[in-house]
């Protein structure tokens, strides 16, 4: 679960810092439009100022950089840090407007662009933050310039420009928020898809359950079995060979009617237990029908199979059932017979049940095997 939650974390933080280095390409392009515009002589200061605007930018990138790079984000309440980044970043683009000269009229539209990146990952009232402080910023260059008489171009412009700005950021938020409402409801519509998976893969998992096990003893039943004997045997080398034993509970009537169908019942599952912890896990018992199971075990000889049935019919035999008076124990015949690749598995149950049928004749509690001569 922590490792799950780890994972998580790790996969969140790369996609941060994936949308840090695609903020990083938009600086770098504004570092290039810098340039062009000192080159060019639009750029309205000196080569230091100019390069100030990189250094700056670099330096603050620098610190962001190190605040992602050693998880120090993941402290705060949003790791993203997409507030702090956009309001740097609004600053910086201040600061870089104060010296554009005739250029600022289109370099005014980076604010549009800085905000986008918040566009997933802000709400409303974020987006409207930083819009607010985009006027606010750019509003106090065009007061102070003016105050200072620095303006070289008319206040009606700027004013005009920041009028244009304001309506521009104003749609962006609208914009934004709705693109984040259908975001949310997407997100949304997929946590529901997911939860219903979820139910339909539990539902897939009780009805295979249903299918294949046995409801009283939770041991597979006989469709299951048969599938699953036959899938085994496609597996099965040529000079392998399976075991069956097919186990009948002796007298199990009487037990019914002297203690009654639930003790009946009890029995049954008792067996199944037991079965299930004397054998290993990846034998294969299954009930049949009734008071009848049958086992399966994988590359055995009749020796083993005999060694493996007489022990679990040991065990049943001394194994007291708090529905039964004391002294009273159940005991079962087996007919065992094996499994070669080729064989038919329907003629095989057929052998093992002639035996049974032997074991029964022959006194019940013990196991017996297939004899080919025994017809
Ligand atoms: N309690 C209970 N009894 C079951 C269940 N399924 C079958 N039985 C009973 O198992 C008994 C099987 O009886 P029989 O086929 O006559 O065999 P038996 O009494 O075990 O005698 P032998 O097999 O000859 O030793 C019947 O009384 C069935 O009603 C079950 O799920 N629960």
């Amino acid at each position: 679960m922590v490792d799950l939650q780890d994972a998580q974390n790790a996969k969140f933080q790369t996609l941060r810092l994936q949308r840090f280095y695609l903020a990083q390409l938009n600086y770098l392009i504004t570092y290039v439009v810098i340039c062009v515009a000192w080159v060019s002589g639009q750029y309205q200061g000196s080569v230091w100022l100019m390069l100030s605007h990189i250094g700056l930018g670099v330096s603050t990138q620098l610190v962001f950089l190190a605040l992602f790079r050693s998880n120090w984000n993941l402290r705060l309440q949003d790791p993203s840090m997409t507030n702090a980044q956009i309001a740097v970043a609004i600053l910086l683009i201040t600061y870089l407007l104060a010296f554009a000269g005739p250029l600022r009229g289109s370099l005014i539209m980076i604010y549009a662009n800085i905000m986008v990146f918040g566009i997933f990952q802000l709400s409303r009232r974020d987006f409207l933050i930083h819009s607010g402080l985009a006027l606010a910023c750019f509003g106090a260059l065009i007061t102070i310039e003016h105050y200072y008489q620095t303006d070289t171009r008319q206040f009606t412009l700027n004013l005009v420009e920041w009028f244009i700005l304001a309506c521009f950021l104003v749609g962006l938020s609208m914009t934004a928020s709705y693109i984040r409402e259908l975001r949310e409801r997407l997100q949304q519509r997929h946590n529901t898809l997911q939860a219903h998976q979820e139910t339909l893969r539990g539902m897939m998992g009780q009805l295979q359950n249903l299918a294949t096990t046995d409801p009283l003893t939770g041991l597979a039943n006989r469709r299951h079995f048969l599938q699953e004997a036959r899938r085994r045997m496609t597996l099965m080398r040529p000079t392998q060979q399976m075991g069956i034993a097919l186990i009948d509970l002796d007298h199990f009537k009487r037990i019914n009617d002297l203690y009654g169908h639930a003790a009946g019942d009890q029995v049954l599952q008792g067996f199944a237990e037991l079965a299930r912890t004397t054998l290993r896990d990846d034998d294969l018992i299954a009930r049949f029908g009734g008071e009848e199971f049958v086992l399966l075990l994988g590359n055995t000889s009749i020796e083993t199979l005999h060694q493996c049935v007489e022990r679990l019919r040991q065990r049943f035999a001394e194994k007291t059932f708090d529905v039964l008076p004391e002294g009273v124990y159940c005991t079962f015949s087996a007919g065992l017979s094996l499994l070669q690749p080729e064989d038919d598995l329907e003629v095989c149950l057929n052998d093992a049940d002639q035996a049974l049928y032997l074991a029964k004749n022959s006194g019940r509690n013990r196991s017996e095997w297939h004899d080919p001569s025994y017809a």
